[in-house]
């Protein structure tokens, strides 16, 4: 049996909803074999992050090395990867090793405002990453970061679509998480034509890693081959199917249930 992998860089959330944790969940649950470079031990839990400590350069470029002596991940993804130096040594890698479908979800800031990227870092993440992606999939804020516009409506979220497309990301998706209305629109640029992901928001504390989450489960898609637009739409049912059957663990913002997508699929809900 040949099985479709991914391997994912970010950092580690003992709580288990966010980062690799929640990336490794999320391949699994979409049958593909998970792999993970970490880059920062994040203490946190559904109440705030309490602690960040980076994993030493050269831990992070033998993990790197590890991975790409020996294996061949079908996609690839970053969540938080936390300092310049660590963006120049993925890129390095990338180009070294070759990889393909590179996933960026570019986290800045935690649900709670705990930085996880450090500000001089952002335009290392523009000049030397992002035009290596195959899809760049910004919230709100960080779409304003990284295109140094402000987001306040459709037509922006287009313009920062655009943007990044120009920055060399082939397909750019623009997450409404942050947006306040009743309907959550994502919007999907391919450098020609826009795709827009409407879905009713959900009232619910319980979305802590919805970002990872999502990215994750559009990594997991490309590396069994799926088209771009293909891979949203299936990620985009999967975190629905998560935010929605809440797990309710935590006394704050709890994770999402990495469960609910293949229980729906089995017919168990
Ligand atoms: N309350 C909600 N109801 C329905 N869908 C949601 C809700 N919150 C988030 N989502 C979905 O999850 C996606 C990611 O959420 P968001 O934009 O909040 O990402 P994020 O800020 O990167 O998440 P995080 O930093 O917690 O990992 C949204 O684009 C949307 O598709
Ligand atoms: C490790 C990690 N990555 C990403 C996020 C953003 O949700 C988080 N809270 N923790």
């Amino acid at each position: 049996m040949r099985i479709a992998q991914a391997l994912t860089i970010a950092g580690s959330d003992n709580g288990g909803g966010a980062g690799i944790q929640a990336d490794l969940k999320t391949f699994q649950e979409l049958s593909v074999y998970g792999m993970t470079v970490i880059t920062a031990i994040a203490a946190q839990n559904t109440t705030g992050v309490q602690g960040v400590f980076p994993i030493s350069y050269e831990g992070i470029a033998q993990q790197l090395d590890s991975t790409g002596d020996d294996f061949k991940p079908n996609a690839v993804k970053t969540g938080m990867l936390y300092s310049t130096e660590i963006i120049q040594l993925v890129a390095e890698k990338w180009r070294h090793y070759e990889w393909s479908n590179l996933v960026i979800d570019p986290v800045m800031v935690a649900k709670g405002g705990a930085p996880l990227l450090q500000q001089q870092a952002i335009q290392t993440l523009i000049t030397e990453l992002i035009p290596h992606a195959r899809i760049t999939t910004p919230n709100i804020p960080e779409a304003e970061l990284l295109t140094g516009m402000s987001i306040r409506n459709l037509s922006d979220r287009e313009e920062a679509a655009r943007r990044l497309v120009q920055m060399g990301s082939t397909y750019a998706l623009i997450k409404g998480g942050h947006d306040t209305g009743g309907m959550i629109v994502d919007v999907f640029y391919d450098g020609r034509s826009f795709h827009y992901l409407e879905n009713i928001r959900i009232v619910t504390p319980h979305t802590h890693g919805t970002g990872c989450t999502y990215s994750a489960a559009i990594t997991a898609e490309l590396a069994k081959g799926s088209s771009v637009l293909a891979a949203v739409t299936t990620a985009r049912a999967f975190i629905q199917a998560a935010i929605e059957d809440e797990l309710g663990i935590g006394a704050g913002h709890g994770p999402t249930n990495h469960f609910a997508y293949q229980r729906r699929q089995r017919g168990e809900r």
